[in-house]
Order: structure tokens, then C-alpha cells, then sequence
């Protein structure tokens, strides 16, 4: 359960027996038929995969260099990729005999997606979220009701995703027998990263055949770019590419208000160091005596002071590049993808859209760069109207 010297396993000893179970539990899935036909079943009847592999050709001719690939996950039912990590820690939750699944959500997608899961299988469900989440992306957290979710805004520390990860776990502690805890990026302890990355990796496997229909038998993305809040979406296009030394790998952090000031962006890797935070070692945006900062960023999504493990130790070994976009540059590209294609972005996935405008126009046209829009801007529209005045 380690990437390098990142990733492994710090919980209480109340929740080693569980996490133990569902590591037994996950290894046997792995490697089981009926489980990857469930999944696979669900994927395409409830999820609708495969998510589109789409041309932008207004964007690409815009920027006059590479050809840009979206790979359309906001297609998604319920608007984002969380989903399809929830189906199978749902399914491996069903199988230990949990009735009751617990989540922690920022943005609300992750939660909207445990409330969506539980709703189908009859399951009962409890939102973690920090109260300044709870207002900033309210449109969530109605649908999370309508869907039967309980939220619970969390105001402890500085009510924001932290605090209610940290809320998440004391309710599992206290619950063990009947609760499953859904986490909702490749972070946790051990083997969370993994089984997250290893759900969302059907976003990567599906673009290395698209991508081959659409441009020709073997051709694989030059560039694949990817938004990080946690890293899910990422790993999960990214993963599949690793043995593929020709695909350069781009991972954009939320640079908030800029990145030299540590209090006014979310850039783990670019700004932060290697600590311990919700089980695992990664990077992590904290002061010098070692106290977890409060990230910051304009998308509630990317606002995580941490990173998945597996990109602390992709980082560091160099086999993927990891940058920052400003809340600026990302309202930016989020203006651009709606007059130029149509599709209104998230807040999170317009991120990595601004380093795609970067890198473009620099690359000849035969470069082909697939990034991820892992969400919709529907939970989104109301902050970018107030930022561009619009209200
Ligand atoms: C549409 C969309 N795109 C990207 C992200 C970033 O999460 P990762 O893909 O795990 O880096 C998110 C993250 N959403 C989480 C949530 O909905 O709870 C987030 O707030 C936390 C897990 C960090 C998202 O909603």
C-alpha cells in the first residue's frame, strides 16, 4: 500500500479490523468475474458509459496548435466522474453486509454521487460537509436531500473539506458494524488510493481505444491534462498511460490567488511538503510546525490541501509534471469553453482547460492532447455570475 515513500496505512486501532476487511475484500473483487460484470453492467445502463471522446475543433483551431481531445465524463449521470468510484465501494460495501454508507463531499459531487448509489440500492446515507461548502454549492447539497441523503454541514476547524473528512472518520470509529465510509479521491489510508484509482481507471481505458478509432489503430494521446483536487480524475486517465513512456503526463493544481502566497491556493505538490493527513503520507499544504493550512480556490472541488499518494511519488520520481492555474486563468478558460464549444465546464476541470490554452498554440498540429471534463459547470454558474458580475 505504498507509492515510494508516500501512501500507507495511519488509522486508529478501532478501524484497522474494517480497513483490513475491506482490503481482503477489495483484493478477492479485483480478481472476481461478477463483480467487474456488476460494474460494468452499471457503468452502461445506470452511469451511461462510455463517456464521449470529443474533438473541440473551434477550440483547437482557437489556439491554432495541437489537437484538443475532451473526454467527457461530465456526461456522467449525476454531472461528474465521482460516480464511477462510488459504484464499486458500494458494491464492495453491499458485499460486507453495510447498510449504512457515510461520505465526506467539497464540491457536492461526490456526495450527489453516494446519495445517487444508496438511493438505488436501498441504502442509507450521511453527507459530511463543510458548512462553507453547504453554502457555495447549495444547488448539491438539495439534490443530495431530494435524493434521500442526510448532510450534515460540518463547522468544526474551519468547516471545509478537511474537517469534515476528519468528521467523516470519528463517525465511522463510532460505527464500525454497520457503516462503510465511501472516500471520494485516490487519498486515504491504504487501499483506498488504490481501489479509487483502480474504479476511475476506466476513464484512461476508455480513451486508449476511442482515441484509436478516431485517429488510427495504436494512436495514443501525446499529452493527457488533468484538473487535481484529491487526484481521482486524474489517476484515473493518467493510470492507464503510465507504461506509455510517450504520453507526457500533466496534473493542474488550483492556484487559487497565486501560488507564492501559501494561504490563497490549493497547490499541494507545487507549494506544499510530505506530512501525514486522513491515513496517508503525501504533500500537504502546512505551516512550519506542521499544521495543515487551509487551502484556497475558487472551485470548491480542488480546494483540498492534500494529494493522492500515487501523485506525491509520480511527482518525485518525474514521470508526471504537476502546475497551477489561478481562479483568474480558470474563469478564463471556463468563458472560452462555453462560446467556443458549447459545453459549460467546471469550475475544477476548467482548470486543467487553462493549461491546455497554455500549451496549445506551442505545439504542432499533429500533437494530440486529450484533457478530462470530469464535471459540468451547472453547480458552478452561480459563483461564476457573481464573478463576472453578472448578479
Ligand atoms: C467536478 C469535479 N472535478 C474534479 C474534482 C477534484 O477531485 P479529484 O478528481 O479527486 O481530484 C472534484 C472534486 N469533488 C469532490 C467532492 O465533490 O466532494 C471534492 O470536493 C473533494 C473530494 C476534494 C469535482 O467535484
Amino acid at each position: 500500500g505504498r507509492f515510494g515513500k508516500f501512501g500507507g496505512r495511519f488509522v486508529s486501532e478501532t478501524l484497522m479490523p474494517l480497513i483490513l476487511d475491506l482490503e481482503e475484500r477489495y483484493e478477492f473483487a479485483k480478481t472476481d468475474p461478477t463483480f467487474w460484470a456488476e460494474m460494468d453492467d452499471l457503468w452502461k445502463h445506470y452511469v451511461g458509459r462510455p463517456s464521449p471522446l470529443y474533438f473541440a475543433p473551434r477550440l483547437t483551431e482557437h489556439l491554432g496548435g495541437a489537437k484538443v481531445y475532451m473526454k467527457r465524463d461530465e456526461l456522467n449521470h449525476t454531472g461528474a466522474h465521482k460516480i464511477n468510484n462510488v459504484l464499486g465501494q458500494i458494491i464492495l460495501a453491499r458485499r460486507m453486509g453495510k447498510t449504512r454508507i457515510i461520505a465526506e463531499t467539497g464540491a457536492g459531487q461526490h456526495g450527489v454521487a453516494t446519495a445517487t448509489v444508496c438511493a438505488k440500492f436501498g441504502l442509507k446515507c450521511v453527507v459530511y460537509m463543510g458548512a462553507h461548502d453547504v453554502e457555495r454549492q447549495a444547488p448539491n447539497v438539495f439534490r443530495m436531500r431530494l435524493l434521500g441523503a442526510e448532510v450534515v454541514p460540518v463547522t468544526s476547524g474551519r468547516g471545509t473539506l478537511k474537517d469534515a473528512m476528519n468528521d467523516a472518520l470519528r463517525d465511522w470509529v463510532t460505527n464500525v458494524r454497520d457503516t462503510f465510509y465511501c472516500i471520494g479521491t485516490v487519498a486515504g489510508p491504504h487501499p483506498y488510493p488504490a481501489m479509487v484509482r483502480d474504479f476511475q481507471s476506466i476513464i484512461g481505458k476508455e480513451v486508449r481505444w476511442q482515441l484509436a478509432e478516431q485517429e488510427g489503430e495504436g494512436r495514443l494521446p501525446d499529452t493527457v491534462v488533468a484538473a487535481i483536487g484529491g487526484g481521482s480524475n486524474a489517476m484515473g486517465l493518467f493510470f492507464p498511460f503510465l507504461d506509455d513512456p510517450s504520453v507526457n503526463i500533466i496534473g493542474v493544481e488550483a492556484g487559487g490567488k497565486g501560488v507564492d502566497d501559501r494561504m490563497q491556493h490549493c497547490a499541494s505538490l507545487t507549494g506544499g511538503r510530505p506530512g501525514v493527513l486522513h491515513g496517508n503520507r503525501t504533500y500537504l499544504l502546512q505551516d512550519n510546525d506542521g499544521q495543515i493550512l487551509e487551502g484556497f480556490s475558487i472551485s470548491a472541488g480542488l480546494d483540498y490541501p492534500g494529494i493522492g499518494p500515487e501523485h506525491s511519488w509520480l511527482h518525485d520520481m518525474g514521470r508526471a509534471q504537476y502546475v497551477s492555474i489561478t481562479d483568474a486563468e480558470a474563469l478564463e478558460a471556463f468563458q472560452l469553453c462555453c462560446k467556443l464549444e458549447g459545453i459549460i465546464p467546471a469550475l475544477e476541470p476548467s482548470h486543467a482547460l487553462a493549461h491546455v490554452m497554455k500549451i496549445a498554440p506551442t505545439l504542432p498540429r499533429d500533437h494530440i492532447i486529450v484533457m478530462n471534463m470530469c464535471g459540468r459547470g451547472d453547480k458552478d454558474i452561480f459563483t461564476v455570475a457573481k464573478h463576472l458580475g453578472f448578479d
